[in-house]
């Protein structure tokens, strides 16, 4: 039988932790995953070019929100083991945790990889033999050798995409399995050796390229299927049936489960990462039909709000929830923006409510100026808060109303309830409206 010899093994794991690593980019990954690192012992430099980022993650006031990132930021700030500053610095191993937004590609998009290369030139200055660089921004295939030719030879470098979901990404840092894809065996063999500190999740091991486009595929099958419940949701309108019904009725298939139609697909993944595929392939039709069908939701909700306040003068909208999907304060690529910038083309009055947002695109205010003399209500995120409005909220919100009209493109409203306070409630995909013979 092997004998572990403990000191060994105690010294062992020092050594891994003497380690330093400079996390580049402090949003929504970087920060979290700098914080994990020094919570497990790691010293970390985290970097980002944003001052205000860096001053306000010195003075412990994080401009994101997500459950228990504060608590897990401080912690790391008042071990020691984290500092935070707008210039990268030597260390063993860099992490790039950059944006990679799109941009407009003769008619379709493609990665803005700016940021990356950017990132790249920042840290080459200060990497030597044997150092690590780790890419957890979402690439388009191909683009981690490429900056493995950059850094030159003796750099290992590893793509380890990033999977977490707002809302859960403490739990899901720790909790899901991580794909690693290394330049070489070696670069991928010493990335997982850093994340096996705090991931309990299975750990698999790949080459750089695949790891790429495993990440982008995850996505673009969510897209997809997100993009199937939006084209049922229209098909239901058309037809008299309510969507939301039929999907539950359709999930009772033990081999079925299709996902929610809504306003549009935001964020700074799922709409824009399939593009990243599009861009390098011929082949991928369905997922360029799937992203524009999604693009486009926000123009049929559009059209739902202008059909529900036909022949109402000069019509005031109150839009409540401008964030991407609910309890995230995040507005990147939100449906709401293109509504509202449609509904303002229209020259509607319209007024936004958001309790988690903080940066939008449009001025944001209270809910009582949002609703006070409005025709219509739209629901574009779903916020816990607006499900659980009460009896005394919603005729306290329908007094304040010049028309008592309320559209739900998330279906996360108590109809009944609002219905019962005197308003004529309209629910995206639901057919049924229109249908004499209801059941
Ligand atoms: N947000 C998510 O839920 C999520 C999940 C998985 C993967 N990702 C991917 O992770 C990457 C980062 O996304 P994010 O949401 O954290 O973005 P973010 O905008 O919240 O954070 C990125 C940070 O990088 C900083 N930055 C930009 N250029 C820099 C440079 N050259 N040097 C140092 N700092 C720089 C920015 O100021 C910003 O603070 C993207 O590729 C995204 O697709 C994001
Ligand atoms: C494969 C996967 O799960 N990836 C996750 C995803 O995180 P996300 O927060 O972007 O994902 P969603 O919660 O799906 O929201 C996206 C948009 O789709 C709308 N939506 C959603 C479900 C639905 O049934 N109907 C909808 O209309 C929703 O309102 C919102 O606008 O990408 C991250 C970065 O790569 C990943 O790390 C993370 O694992």
């Amino acid at each position: 039988m092997e004998v572990i010899n403990v000191e060994d093994e105690v010294s062992k794991e020092k050594t891994k932790k003497n380690k330093k690593i400079c996390v580049v980019g402090l949003g929504y990954i970087g920060l979290p995953t700098a914080s994990m690192l020094a919570n497990h012992g790691y010293k970390v430099v985290g970097v980002d070019i944003d001052e205000n980022k860096v001053n306000a993650i010195k003075n412990g006031t994080l401009q994101i929100e997500e459950p228990g990132l504060m608590t897990l930021v401080k912690g790391a700030i008042n071990s020691g083991n984290l500092i935070v500053k707008t210039e990268p610095e030597e260390a063993d191993i860099f992490i790039i945790c950059v944006p990679t937004p799109a941009v407009e590609n003769n008619g379709t998009k493609k990665c803005d990889l700016s940021y990356v290369w950017s990132a790249a030139r920042s840290i080459k200055p200060y990497l030597k033999k044997g150092n690590l660089v780790i890419i957890e921004s979402t690439i388009p295939p191909n683009t981690t050798n490429k900056l493995h030719e950059f850094f030159g030879e003796g750099i290992y470098v590893a793509h380890c995409p990033e999977r977490v979901l707002p809302g859960r990404i403490l739990i899901e840092l720790v909790e899901n399995d991580r794909i690693i894809g290394g330049v070489d065996k070696k670069s991928a063999e010493l990335a997982k050796e850093i994340y096996q500190s705090f991931v309990d999740g299975n750990i698999y091991l790949t080459d750089a390229t695949t790891a790429e486009m495993v990440k982008l595929m995850e996505n673009t099958f969510r897209d997809v299927n997100i993009a199937l419940a939006n084209e049922f949701a229209k098909v239901c309108e058309e037809i008299g049936v309510n969507v939301w019904e039929a999907i539950e009725l359709a999930n009772k298939h033990p081999r079925v489960n299709i996902l929610k139609p809504g306003p549009g697909v935001g964020g700074h993944c799922i709409s824009i990462d399939p593009w990243f595929i599009v861009e390098k392939s011929k082949n991928a039709k369905l997922i360029k039909t799937a992203r524009e069908l999604n693009d486009k939701m926000p123009e049929y909700v559009c059209n739902l709000i202008l059909r529900e306040v036909e022949g109402i003068e000069n019509p005031k909208i109150a839009i409540l929830g401008v964030t991407y999907k609910g309890n995230v304060d995040d507005t990147r690529e939100s449906p709401a923006k293109k509504i509202v910038a449609m509904l303002i083309s229209k020259n509607f009055t319209v007024k936004c409510y958001d309790p988690h947002a903080k940066v939008f695109d449009y001025e944001l205010c209270d809910l009582r100026s949002c609703i006070e003399n409005a025709d219509c209500i739209v629901v574009l995120a779903d916020h816990n808060e607006f499900k659980d409005f009460n009896e005394e909220e919603i005729k306290n919100i329908g007094s304040k109303m010049r028309t008592k009209k309320i559209i739900d493109t998330k279906n996360i409203l108590n109809h009944e309830l609002w219905e019962k306070c005197g308003f004529d409630v309209v629910l995206l995909g639901d057919g049924k409206r229109f249908r004499k013979s209801k059941l």
